[in-house]
């Protein structure tokens, strides 16, 4: 039997994931691990920009197609949308290979009667590149509208642009220096050795930005936990929560583990962190992150945030609730979920994020510091949630630690902050302190 090409595994990977969106890991776990390491970084260009452009992708070939991509075949709609994805998008793909795998795959697939229209559309497509039009900033960013409605409303036209154009761009790699085992300039030096990268400092000191081949987490001095993979607003959360030595700590949404034990680090490895989480396979993630990274005050714990512990009644002085969320600051990492959601799944998860943090209360000491963070850019989630835990009793706290010039503007009463991604080159993120 003929092998399938690079191509034809994607589109039929991209027509999987459509049929059932919970695929995309899986899909590209198993289907990916066939394919040849040379082929890999390729095929992830491929599904990611597929995925991530969809509605641009769809508003041209509706403008050249009299079939509109909502009619055609679902595999024939992927293998379009990918095919128009190399000829928007990747420069060093010449459009001609890109149209003619297409069109060998069409008669590979049996279906040599529509090859003439996938032929004639792409062709069509690639001569009128450069005079095509975008109606509107959802359509030419591939955000969907009602995202782009509430940043107008809330940010303005100027500042919404910013954030689109800096969630289209790639994520930059960072790096957070394990300071439990290591210093920067020693991991500097054993990057190099290892043929990685590091182009930049970042503004945290335990931050680096380097160029990630594939595979960085096979490195020697990842696999012995000098460093770990976080993004730089990430790190900051665990600056505005300002841990101290000796002091007992809960993470109430741990998993995978990255804030807590970086709380464990900036406490020198002493003192005691609780990292809780609702998913029991996700605890081993949290222990396994600990033990690679060598944080020994870390202990995991299965616990559902939204009922009572008894036990843990007025027991820590800090709190970390990093909430589960709608994720819109992620979206150059995670291209898929500006899709997932819609507004009522903002209602639900702001629903989640009001128990757990009622819930949290409960556990901290009197005086005692809580942190309430998302990776969202909404106002239910972010700063009407500054509003409901003041109503609960709890008061704003200066945030301690001395933040970026160019974050400075941006903090609220001194106590909280939203991360717009294109000031910080990060994930958009929002943070607030509070005391009890
Ligand atoms: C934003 S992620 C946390 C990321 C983590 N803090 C880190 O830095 O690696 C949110 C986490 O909340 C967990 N979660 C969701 N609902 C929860 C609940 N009711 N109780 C506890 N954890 C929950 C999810 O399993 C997920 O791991």
């Amino acid at each position: 039997m003929e092998q399938k090409t690079v191509r034809e595994k994607v589109a039929q990977i991209l027509t999987d994931i459509e049929k059932d969106d919970t695929y995309l890991q899986l899909a590209l776990k198993k289907e990916l691990d066939t394919l040849e390491v040379k082929d890999k970084g390729f095929a992830n260009e491929l599904i990611y920009g597929t995925i991530k452009w969809r509605l641009r992708l769809d508003y041209v070939l509706d403008q050249f197609s009299k079939t509109p991509v909502k009619k055609m075949k679902p595999f024939i709609r992927q293998l379009m949308r990918m095919s128009v994805y190399q000829i928007l998008f990747l420069d060093k793909v010449p459009a001609s290979a890109a149209i003619n795998e297409a069109v060998k795959i069409m008669h590979k697939r049996k279906m040599s009667n529509l090859s003439g229209f996938v032929n004639g559309v792409l062709r069509n497509i690639d001569r009128n590149k450069s005079e095509i039009t975008y109606p509107n900033l959802s359509v030419y960013y591939s955000i969907p509208e009602w995202i782009i409605t509430r940043w107008m409303k809330y940010y303005g036209e100027m500042e919404t642009k910013a954030i689109c154009e800096s969630l289209s761009q790639r994520a930059r790699v960072c790096i957070r220096i394990n300071n439990l085992k290591t210093t920067k300039d020693k991991v500097k030096a054993l990057l190099s050795e290892e043929g990685i990268t590091v182009l930049e400092e970042g503004f945290l000191p335990e931050s680096l930005y380097i160029h990630a081949p594939n595979g960085i987490h096979h490195s020697p001095s990842f696999k012995a936990g000098l460093w770990t993979v976080q993004d730089e607003s990430a790190m900051l959360v665990g600056h505005v929560l300002g841990p101290e030595k000796g002091d007992e700590i809960l993470d109430v949404c741990s998993a995978p583990g990255g804030k807590t034990v970086h709380l464990a680090e900036l406490m020198q490895n002493e003192g005691h962190i609780i990292g809780a989480d609702v998913h029991e396979h996700k605890i081993e993630l949290i222990e396994k992150n600990a033990k690679r990274l060598g944080a020994s005050i870390v202990e995991g714990k299965l616990q559902d945030g939204m009922l009572i512990n008894e036990d843990w009644k007025e027991k820590f002085d800090k709190i970390l609730l990093d909430a589960p969320c709608s994720g819109l600051g992620i979206i150059k990492r995670k291209p898929d979920i500006r899709y997932a959601k819609d507004e009522t799944a903002i209602r639900d998860i702001n629903n989640i994020q009001r128990k757990l943090l009622k819930n949290a209360i409960n556990y901290l000491k009197k005086d005692g510091i809580l942190v309430y963070s998302t990776c969202t850019l909404t106002q239910e989630e972010n700063q009407n949630m500054v509003e409901y835990a003041l109503s609960l009793g709890l008061q704003l706290d200066a945030i301690p630690y001395d933040m970026p010039a160019c974050l400075k503007p941006y903090i609220k009463d001194n106590a909280y902050i939203e991360i717009l991604p294109h000031v910080t080159d990060t994930d958009g993120f929002f943070m607030a302190r509070f005391r009890k």
